[in-house]
């Protein structure tokens, strides 16, 4: 039986000061991916309900970046009875997905498409079901060329960091076959 949670409401609305992805020229093509993601798929379910959101890069951030109109993403997520692990919690491979998607678009709009090759996460506090967190991500160098390093936390209103991702990113070319595929 399922836990009873708290619906998220109005809570994945876009942060203050972000804009919806669809807004965003490349984001409005990453949120047509989202749609048929294992993550942000299914946002009605009571599984994880993920909504994404963009602002512009600062100087500072955007010289490390390649895109044309390089963007930061950040994530709002709700955890709800299907994404349980320990009791009345979140399961951390929910949590790890998260970050790990997050992070993905954010390389994805500061560079361009990118596959994870190396993740890790660092898990600091249970989620409890029914709670809203934003995914804050970051996105940086790599040594060498054609990859990026990117970093996510998932924070609660309070403050509260309920855990940190880190992953090493496979920007894409022609050699890869990530773009289609699937029936
Ligand atoms: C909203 C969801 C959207 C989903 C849309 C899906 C597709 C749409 C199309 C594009 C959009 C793409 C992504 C969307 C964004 C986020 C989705 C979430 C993120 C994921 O969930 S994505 C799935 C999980 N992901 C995989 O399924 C990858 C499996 N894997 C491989 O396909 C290969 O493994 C690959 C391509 C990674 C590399 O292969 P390769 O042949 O291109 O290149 P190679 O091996 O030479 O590596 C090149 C350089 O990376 C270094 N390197 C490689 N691996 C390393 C490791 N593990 N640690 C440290 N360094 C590593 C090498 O050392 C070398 O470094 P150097 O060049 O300096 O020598």
């Amino acid at each position: 039986m399922e836990a009873e949670v708290r619906e998220p409401g109005d809570a994945l609305a876009a942060p203050a000061g972000w804009r919806p992805l669809a807004t965003h020229p490349v984001g409005a093509i990453i949120a047509h991916y989202a749609e048929r993601s294992f993550v942000a798929g299914d946002p009605t379910g009571q599984g994880i309900r993920v909504r994404y959101a963009w602002r512009a890069m600062s100087p500072d951030e955007a010289c490390v970046v390649t895109a044309a109109e390089p963007a930061a993403l950040a994530a709002r997520a709700w955890f709800g009875a299907r994404a349980e692990g320990p009791p009345g919690h979140a399961h951390g491979g929910s949590m790890a997905a998260v970050l790990d998607e997050a992070m993905g678009l954010a390389v994805w709009l500061a560079h361009r498409a990118a596959v994870a090759a190396h993740l890790e996460t660092d898990f600091r506090r249970p989620i409890p079901l029914g709670t809203t967190v934003t995914a804050e991500t970051t996105v940086g160098p790599a040594e060498g060329t054609g990859k990026a390093r990117a970093t996510a936390r998932l924070v609660g209103d309070d403050g509260t960091v309920f855990a940190e991702g880190s992953a090493l990113f496979v920007l894409l070319g022609p050699r890869h076959t990530f773009a289609g595929g699937g029936a």
